[in-house]
């Protein structure tokens, strides 16, 4: 397996909040936890496990993932650390299970004091999907029509959630998601990309593709996170049997008290 275990200086990409606007930066850098960057078929074989051999629901785990998420965009993002009010954060969902986690992150969100809009642009014919969508819409989430040019989102929103693609991605971007992707590049406002940051291979990550602040990791990181850039790495997915660790040697770091984020750096 592919084992990080060295420490690093984080090179902050130039599209973060603080960069622009304050002079002191919180320094990171990796802990050393020695935990598995899983690749792709590996990735996919634990979360088959834990649907089948340990009868988790995807709405279980889809839940916890999408908690996890919005308490690392908290931790990393305070509310009250923005430069707008309100706090405006723009969540992109995908077609597959990372664009579910999207939907769970938004609706706790608003529950934690932003102010999320969605942007789903394919939505799958899946009650699960549509349970999530009117979960938001009945939180009042606006949901738009179409993805806002790049600087309309810099100018309108504090953050973007990139939940477009998770570990099932492979190939060419296909739209409308190639031309999201290209908006996403542009913006400078920092982006939280769920699992995955969109458009890069589970394994190999993209050179020229998006370059999120924020990455949350579910359950163990991906091959591709080793490129990560940005300024926050947190695991989260705090759902992983100790026989299934134990199964994948995953060597996941304890997780602080009841927290359901670990900050890898
Ligand atoms: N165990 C865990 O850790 C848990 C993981 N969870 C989450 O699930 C995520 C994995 O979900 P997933 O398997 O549904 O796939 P995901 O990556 O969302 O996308 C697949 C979709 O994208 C599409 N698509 C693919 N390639 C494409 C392309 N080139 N261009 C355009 N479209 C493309 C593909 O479309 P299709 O092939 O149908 O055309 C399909 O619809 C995982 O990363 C994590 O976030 C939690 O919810 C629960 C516990
Ligand atoms: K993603």
């Amino acid at each position: 397996g592919f084992v990080l275990t060295h420490t690093r200086a984080c090179s902050s990409a130039a599209s973060n909040i603080y960069s622009k606007h304050l002079t002191h930066r919180p320094t990171c850098t990796m802990a050393n936890t020695g935990v598995k960057y899983l690749g792709q078929e590996e990735a996919q074989q634990i979360d088959e496990e834990l649907f089948s051999d340990f009868s988790f629901s995807v709405d279980q785990l889809m839940e916890l993932a999408g908690l996890s998420c919005a308490t690392a965009v908290a931790k990393g993002y305070p509310v009250t650390s923005l430069l707008k009010s309100p706090a405006r954060v723009l969540v992109i969902c995908g077609p597959g299970n990372n664009g579910g986690d999207g939907l769970v992150c938004a609706r706790h969100l608003k529950l934690f004091g932003y102010e999320p809009s969605v942007l789903y642009p394919k939505r799958p014919n899946k009650q699960l999907f549509q349970n999530l969508s009117i979960q938001c819409q009945k939180m009042e989430i606006p949901f738009l029509t179409e993805m806002p040019e790049a600087d309309l989102i810099d100018e309108a929103y504090s953050l973007v959630v990139d939940a477009i693609f998770g570990f099932s991605f492979k190939g060419a971007v296909r739209e409308p998601f190639g031309e999201i992707l290209s908006q996403l590049k542009k913006i400078t406002v920092p982006i939280a990309s769920v699992d995955i940051p969109s458009g890069w291979d589970v394994e190999k990550g993209c050179p020229d593709g998006i370059q999120p602040d924020m990455l949350i990791s579910l359950t163990a990181p991906k091959k591709s996170a080793a490129l990560f850039k940005g300024r926050f790495h947190f695991l989260g997915g705090r759902f992983v049997p100790p026989v299934l660790e134990q199964k994948y040697q995953l060597n996941l770091p304890q997780y602080p008290g009841t927290e359901c984020v670990f900050q890898l750096n």
